[in-house]
């Protein structure tokens, strides 16, 4: 465990894991050398007497003495490496999640790396000062005993050495036994947690639709954890059991050997009663190792999650030989991109170009891929073939953040930081004037909103934006994106949420913005396709049609049976308005 720890801190800070471990090692060691000296003592003074003792008990007090002082070094020097640990992995883990891919963070990620860092770093904090301390104590204190005591009785001291080898290993075992039923635990209930989760989110559709499977997948994921937690507790016992049992096995062991030796003659009884002193002190330690072995599996199980999510690897940053000078119109060049979740193809050989000024409307049927070539774009994850030309440099070769200085991105999920409406805005351009703020929020439809918010811009949105509704919500992110004006806009559904006259206005903000910049809506609102400067038609993950509004809308295909349909779906919702039955109702 400590060498999985070193590998994930920082330098800095794994050195001061290092020079604790000298520390406690070294405490260890006066440990087990005043075991050895106790019983040595004890065993020359009743056999020989307090002058021959003497020096046999100052070397014992000042032994005691250096341990004690180096123990209260370790112990303070633990505390302080806790929290410096504790700190530095949770910096570890921030800085890291910071370059994962964004399409890493699914909900079920989101809800591991959650409990990773508010359950399984905390706990870890608590291992140098509790847990390390036992942990090298039971391998160092016996060996540092069996030397001093060799000087007593050697045979004695390589019996001891040989009953710690065995300790040791039968607490190795144990260890190992618990390990893979403490893995297979924590897959249980974080999957349970998920389920609980999501048993609460979607109470509104649970209780509506009243389906028993919802029930049941909660049943079996808490049924899975619960027996999970007795098959634990079923594997531990027995390692446990084993090891106790295996250091009164040991115990009786040397003692039976002593009685040997001191009725062959070949062992004082003195030095026996010493060499007893001695044993039973070991035994007592080991036996208090053990009863911490399972807060420090524990640790090592939370030591295993923050190294699973640091070994994810960040999308690399390609070193590509520079291209060709951009075009002067293109900004976004796509040149035959294909991309598979798992080994589901969902995007097949796409090409399309996006000018550095005009507004670009994706449509397609459900499922056709619009949402995943959006994220493409901005570099959720990378394609599985061809590749995506950003100002003529491919998004591979582009750093981080010189990569998102240029993209702006309004999602079908957005989620606002804890803060106001204002700083939520603010955030995509710190520096922006207030004119230009109000600019923003007028255009992103956000002003008439803001009349029944009690502190107009400066109200608090809560965490994720709880405390405005789902317009609202989508109005901010527009507004963030307006006011970022960057080079590129993604624009996924923005105006789903909205009612038809704030639709329309963002579709015109939309269309402001185009004219300055390159923006992609992922369109739902026919206003928004006619006056996109090119529309992309999507089905089964291709474009099977591209061009304007007026050319697609002229010739047979996809694009005319989406535009059919949408019409009839309009008329539909306002002859339900009317009240007038629809064809085939009623
Ligand atoms: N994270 C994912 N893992 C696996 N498959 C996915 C994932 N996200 C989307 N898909 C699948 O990829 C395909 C394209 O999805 P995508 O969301 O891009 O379509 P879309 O055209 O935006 O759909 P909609 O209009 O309904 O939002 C769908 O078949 C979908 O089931």
């Amino acid at each position: 465990m400590l060498r999985a720890l070193h590998r994930l801190l920082p330098a800095v800070d794994a050195r001061a894991v290092v020079a604790l471990t000298a520390w406690l090692a070294t405490a260890a060691v006066l440990q087990g050398v005043v075991l050895g000296l106790a019983g040595t003592s004890v065993a020359v003074l009743v056999g020989t007497g307090y002058e021959a003792a003497e020096p046999w008990l100052v070397a014992l007090t000042l032994t005691a003495l250096g341990f004690v002082v180096v123990q209260g070094v370790a112990q303070s020097a633990a505390f302080r490496t806790g929290s410096q640990t504790a700190r530095a992995l949770h910096l570890a883990l921030g800085d890291h999640i910071a370059h994962l891919p964004l399409g890493w963070f699914t909900p079920t990620r989101q809800a591991e790396v959650v409990d990773t860092a508010t359950t399984g770093v905390p706990r870890l904090m608590s291992y140098p000062a509790i847990l390390l301390r036992p942990a090298i104590t039971a391998i160092l204190t016996p060996v540092a005993a069996a030397v001093t005591v060799a000087f007593l009785d050697w045979r004695f001291g390589v019996a001891l050495l040989a009953a710690s080898l065995v300790a040791w290993w039968a607490s190795t075992l144990s260890q190992h036994l618990a390990r893979t039923v403490d893995l297979r635990r924590h897959r249980a209930d974080v999957e349970a947690a998920n389920r609980v989760l999501e048993y609460a989110v979607r109470q509104p559709v649970i209780r509506t639709d009243r389906r028993s499977e919802d029930d049941d997948a909660l049943e079996r994921a808490l049924g899975e954890a619960a027996r999970e937690a007795r098959r634990s507790t079923a594997t531990v016992l027995p390692g446990l059991l084993l090891f106790s049992v295996t250091l009164n096995v040991l115990f009786a062991a040397l003692v039976a050997v002593g009685v040997l030796w001191v009725a062959g003659a070949t062992l004082s009884v003195p030095a026996f009663v010493g060499l007893l002193v001695t044993t039973s002190r070991l035994t007592a330690v080991a036996a208090a190792g053990a009863e911490l072995a399972a807060g420090l599996r524990l640790q090592r199980g939370a030591l295993d999650r923050v190294a699973d999510v640091l070994c994810v690897r960040p999308l690399p940053v390609l070193d590509l030989p520079p291209e060709d000078p951009p075009g002067t119109d293109v900004l976004v060049d796509v040149q035959g991109v294909s991309f598979r979740y798992g080994d589901v193809p969902v995007i097949q050989e796409v090409s399309f170009a996006l000018p550095r000024r005009g507004l670009t409307a994706v449509v397609g049927p459900s499922g056709s891929g619009k949402t995943t070539i959006a994220r493409l774009l901005a570099r959720f994850w990378d394609p599985s073939a061809g590749r995506i030309l950003l100002d003529g440099a491919d998004l591979r070769g582009l750093e981080t953040g010189a990569l998102y200085r240029r993209i702006a991105v309004v999602l079908q999920d957005d989620h606002l930081a804890d803060g106001t409406i204002a700083e939520n805005i603010r955030a995509a351009a710190p520096e922006a004037s207030p004119a230009d703020l109000a600019r923003a929020v007028r255009a992103a439809g956000l002003d008439s909103a803001l009349h029944d918010l009690p502190a107009g811009l400066d109200t608090a949105n809560g965490p994720g934006g709880a405390r405005l509704s789902g317009g609202q919500r989508q109005r901010v992110s527009i507004a963030r994106a307006l006011l970022k004006a960057a080079p590129l806009t993604i624009m996924d559904e923005a105006t789903s949420a909205l009612d038809p006259e704030n639709a329309r206005l963002v579709g015109v903000a939309a269309r402001d913005l185009a004219r300055t910049s390159s923006v992609l809506v992922i369109a739902h609102h026919l206003d928004t396709v006619v006056h996109a400067d090119q529309v992309l038609v999507l089905d089964r993950g291709r474009i099977v049609q591209q061009g304007t509004h007026a050319e697609l809308v002229g010739q047979r295909g996809r694009y005319r049976e989406l535009v059919a349909a949408h019409l009839e779906d309009a008329e539909d919702g306002r002859r339900a308005d009317r009240g007038v039955p629809g064809e085939g109702e009623g």
